[in-house]
């Protein structure tokens, strides 16, 4: 039995981490533990950032953020079992915007979970991770962990980027191969993402199509953001001189403040126009499903659809000009085919729309002002937008109900992809999980507005951000409940759907604990004060904002989705 020197041997520690490096992944956001704390240790010693937090949903919401922020996949690592499951929230929230985003947790034998023969934290995990992604993998042998890596990369950013769930059994980490065969077995991805062109007569209907258009109108989506085709979508936008709607994730690709934003006249431009090009945005329910009195009566709107996934078209209505391909590439050939004398819309509904968004902009104006306390949603914006305003660089990150409502319309964004929200979904507790990815995958400031319900999702990973010292000014809205603080219940005993939180919470007392800054801010000026210099000092900050309890209304603006009950009206 010859003795084969140890330096001529590698083994899946080492080949999962070089496959990940060979393809230019320098982050994982992991909660360690059996079977894959020494891979995270070795990760970290082969130059990989590893950052690991107090819960796996948050770390897989960094790593979702994190997929959206830089086109590459962000990787989240856990435990088996229980600790995957803590993380396909995440993975199910990425696929579910179409973010490139790879979950790798260790998982038990094949031999005993395939006989149920209860191993520690046993599961069947890639059954149960396939119907909640975009695609799932399990490696068993050294030699595939290359072409697995490369597989689960490839899956996450080609096409409609979405989540892979990779399964890795403990044994596999542990088998040793031959140092040479191994390198020759890792993958390097090549052109994981091409870009797909429109076909022709694609590109020509949807011109014919915006040539008959009267009241055209442009909805930028998230897509638009994460494409990263910045200048082209100007361009499309600019050239077109077409009013342009930019669904909350996509603000910034043109500054809100831009001639052409309609963002302020939403209900008159979805009412009344008359061809809608969607740019990288689904017609789901954030935008009523394309259809309904939002979309006006008699209803007769056109749409014209970039997006890179076929079938997503005509998911809600007819698509009159379906365009399949990359942004880019759509945008770009739009652009082409339109030629230099583009005639822009009729200014009969260019001067109309602008119109509405200068008076609704003067309205909401005197709304912002004010030094009162408590603060209200309004005033304490009304700061928020001001540091933007001062601060472009500044990341923004923001849920809750009304904190979210209000937020999206309020504080404008000047730059793309400075905006990261409760995305397709909805869901609460994005929020810590996504300031990290912000702060460590750009080095920018970044704000995190938060519900006080919002923040009880996540709160606990503030000393996460305190032990990696990242630049995180979090601004708890408390109000002191979900919603509203001061809801009755029908029913004359204590909400359980509005639950008043404990009063006067004093949450910025946590962020002490952990050695932050903490700041109890009762006015507008207290509130601006502590925000620049959170940005400024770049220490981990958390500011407990007071507002009015009475000021917010359930569900926010959603609150129409809400199921009736004919029996407890009676
Ligand atoms: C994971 C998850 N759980 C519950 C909800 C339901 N929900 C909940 C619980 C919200 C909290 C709103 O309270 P808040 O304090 O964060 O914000 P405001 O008080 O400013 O409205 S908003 C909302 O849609 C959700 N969207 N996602
Ligand atoms: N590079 C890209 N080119 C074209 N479409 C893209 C690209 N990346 C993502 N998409 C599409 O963008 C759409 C994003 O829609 P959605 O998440 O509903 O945005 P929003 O919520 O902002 O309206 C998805 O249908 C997705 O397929
Ligand atoms: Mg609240």
């Amino acid at each position: 039995q010859e003795t084969v020197a140890i330096e001529t041997l590698t083994d899946g520690f080492h080949l999962l981490i070089d496959a990940l490096k060979l393809n230019g992944i320098n982050t994982i956001y992991n909660v360690p533990g059996i079977p894959i704390t020494d891979l995270g240790r070795y990760a970290q010693g082969e130059g990989i950032r590893v950052l690991s937090f107090r819960h796996e949903q948050h770390a897989g919401y960094a790593a979702g953020a994190a997929g959206f922020l830089t086109k590459k996949p962000g990787v989240c690592m856990t435990v088996s079992a229980p600790g995957f499951l803590n993380g396909l929230t995440a993975l199910a929230n990425a696929t579910t915007n179409c973010w490139p985003m790879i979950l790798i947790s260790g998982s038990s034998e094949r031999e005993v979970v395939d006989l149920m023969q209860g191993d520690y934290e046993e599961m069947d995990q890639l059954a149960i991770a396939k119907p909640l992604c975009k695609a799932a993998y399990r490696i068993l042998h050294a030699e595939d962990i290359g072409i697995g890596v490369a597989r689960a990369i490839r899956a996450a950013v080609t096409g409609r980027p979405g989540g892979v769930y990779l399964d890795i059994p403990g044994s596999l980490l542990g088998q040793a191969m031959d140092a040479i065969e191994g390198r020759k077995s890792l993958v390097k991805v090549i052109d994981p993402a091409p870009a797909q062109l429109p076909a022709p007569d694609a590109v020509a209907r949807a011109i014919d199509v915006l040539k008959g258009a009267k009241k055209p109108l442009i909805i930028l989506g998230k897509g638009a953001a994460y494409a990263q085709a910045d200048d082209v979508v100007r361009e499309l936008v600019e050239k077109s001189g077409i009013p342009y709607l930019p669904m909350s994730m996509a603000k910034g690709l043109l500054p809100d403040n831009h001639p052409q934003s309609s963002s302020a006249a939403r209900s008159l431009v979805l009412k009344d126009s008359d061809v809608v090009v969607m740019v990288g945005a689904r017609l789901n329910w954030l935008l009523s499903h394309g259809k309904g009195k939002q979309w006006g009566e008699p209803y007769s709107k056109k749409f014209v659809q970039i997006d890179i996934e076929p079938k997503e078209m005509d998911s809600n209505v007819e698509i009159a000009a379906p365009l399949v391909g990359d942004i880019q590439s759509c945008a770009q050939a739009l652009i082409d085919a339109m030629g230099p004398d583009w005639k822009k819309p009729p200014t009969g509904w260019t001067d109309a729309v602008r119109s509405k968004v200068e008076g609704n902009i003067e309205k909401m104006a005197s709304r912002l002002q004010g030094n009162a306390t408590p603060m209200n949603y309004h005033s304490a914006l009304g700061v928020v937008k001001k540091v933007f305003e001062d601060r472009p660089d500044t990341i923004l990150v923001n849920e809750g109900a009304n904190t979210l409502d209000f937020a999206r319309s309020i504080v404008d964004m000047s730059k793309p992809r400075k905006r990261l929200d409760v995305g397709t979904w909805g869901v609460m507790g994005i929020g810590m999980g996504s300031a990290i990815a912000a702060a460590v995958e750009t080095d920018c400031p970044v704000v995190a507005v938060e519900g006080d319900s919002a923040f009880g999702f996540c709160g606990m990973e503030i000393e996460t951000i305190c032990r990696y010292n990242l630049p995180i000014c979090v601004v708890i809205f408390n109000n002191n409940g979900i919603y509203r603080g001061d809801d009755q219940n029908r029913s004359g005993s204590a909400d359980p759907a509005t639950t008043a939180f404990v009063k006067d919470s004093r949450y910025e007392k946590m962020m002490e604990a952990f050695g932050g800054v903490g700041v109890y801010a009762t006015s507008p000026d207290d509130l601006k004060r502590a925000i620049f210099e959170a940005i400024d000092s770049r220490k981990p900050t958390l500011i407990n904002a007071i507002i009015d309890e009475a000021a917010g209304k359930e569900s926010g603006n959603i609150g129409s989705l809400n199921p009736q009950s004919v029996v407890a009206q009676a």
